[in-house]
């Protein structure tokens, strides 16, 4: 459904197929793929269409893939698709901080220590 066709009441659960097919097609040109963060409301079956065609996109090229974020690997589990990805990191926002060059507290703490 277009998003014209929905009120400001409605919450978005989900992204629609026509965008998860946007996505798909433009995952398959893509040679590194980070993902950080599902589609939409995966857990329930009603609302898991986006993040299950995502993730089969993802999984399916040939790009090198990281999948961060506990709930990302939640979904990754749930759709079967844990050995189809390069690699997996629990940490979601701290992924994408280190990623961004900011310096992590724990290593902050960890190259202080080591100075005492
Ligand atoms: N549109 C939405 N409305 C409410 N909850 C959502 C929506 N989209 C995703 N979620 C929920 O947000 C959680 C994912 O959180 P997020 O921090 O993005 O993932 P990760 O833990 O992988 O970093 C999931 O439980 C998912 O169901
Ligand atoms: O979903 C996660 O990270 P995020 O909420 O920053 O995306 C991780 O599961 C958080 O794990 P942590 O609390 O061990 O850093």
């Amino acid at each position: 459904m277009p998003l014209s066709g929905v009120s400001d009441e409605e919450v978005y659960i989900d992204i629609g197929k026509e965008t998860a097919a946007k996505y798909s097609e433009t995952l398959n040109y893509a040679q590194t793929v980070f993902i950080n963060g599902p589609m939409g409301v995966f857990e329930d079956r009603e609302s898991e269409l986006g993040t299950r065609a995502v993730w089969e996109a993802i999984a399916h090229s040939d790009a090198y893939s990281v999948v961060g974020g506990g709930d990302s690997v939640t979904a990754t589990k749930k759709f079967g698709l844990k050995d189809e990805m390069s690699y997996i990191c629990t940490g979601g926002g701290a992924l994408v901080r280190f990623l961004s060059n900011e310096e992590l507290p724990v290593i902050r703490a960890l190259k202080h220590g080591s100075k005492l």
